[in-house]
């Protein structure tokens, strides 16, 4: 079974304490939920384990191996960041042939949200339509983690479903880590939940929690 270790994460943007020595761990088979507040970290604590930002300090791993930049995470680590990050100019065919191999190229070729936009320019479609292209781009992709910054940004309840459905289908093979304003959702799928707050993070059960962690307010959950 693979496994995703992050240990010891400490992060400074100035003088200001981002992360201090946060400890994540991810199984394949399992969908970790990330929430916090605006600016609490959570993008940068993602883009650290991918190895796009560097840190003060880090030591993530994948099985065996140590992840120290983006290179190394290739083909086990991939990353949706909030803004989209495919070539405007490529037709979603085009983009489909460059990203995925053949086996898994038809998967999405023949899926019913990616099929009628096959003959469109990435940059002519709508920000749901680029969303749930990159999101199965990613699911599909060779990585066995997929971490997920706000996949559910922009998108209808539809695809959001659809969303949810996929990652509950794909996590026998992967393991998720999955962050994004519409904790319902995040609560709903994740096995685990953490919250990140003053730089650390904190394992959580229920809405109750985030409440007591001050993320909700009283008349947000009202149970
Ligand atoms: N390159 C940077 N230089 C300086 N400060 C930064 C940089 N990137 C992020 N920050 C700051 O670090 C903090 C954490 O940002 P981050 O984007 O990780 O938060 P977040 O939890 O993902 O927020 P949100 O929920 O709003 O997306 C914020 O205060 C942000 O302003």
């Amino acid at each position: 079974m693979n496994h995703l270790q992050a240990d010891s994460i400490r992060k400074s943007y100035g003088d200001k304490l981002i992360l201090s020595d946060i400890f994540l761990s991810c199984n394949q088979g399992e969908t970790v939920g990330l929430i916090g507040r605006n600016g609490s970290g959570k993008s940068t604590l993602l883009k650290i384990i991918f190895g796009i930002e560097n840190a003060e300090n880090k030591y993530v791993k994948v099985n065996k191996k140590m992840i120290r930049n983006l290179g190394d995470s290739r083909n086990l680590i991939n990353y949706l960041p909030q803004n989209n990050f495919l070539p405007t100019e490529l037709k979603v065919l085009t983009i489909i042939k460059l990203f995925l191999q053949s086996q898994r190229r038809e998967f999405l070729l023949n899926n019913e949200h990616v099929k009628p936009l096959l003959d469109r320019k990435f940059q002519n479609l709508s920000g749901g339509e680029k969303r749930i292209l990159e999101i199965l781009l990613l699911i599909y992709s060779e990585a066995k983690f997929i971490l997920l910054d706000e996949p559910f940004e922009g998108v209808s309840p539809l695809v959001r479903d659809y969303i949810l459905k996929i990652v509950n289908e794909e996590k026998s093979n992967k393991g998720f880590i999955i962050t994004d304003h519409d904790y319902e959702n995040v609560l709903k799928i994740s096995d685990k939940i953490l919250f990140l707050s003053n730089g650390n993070l904190k394992e959580i059960r229920n809405e109750k929690d985030l409440q007591e962690y001050g993320y909700l307010t009283s008349s947000t959950y009202t149970n």
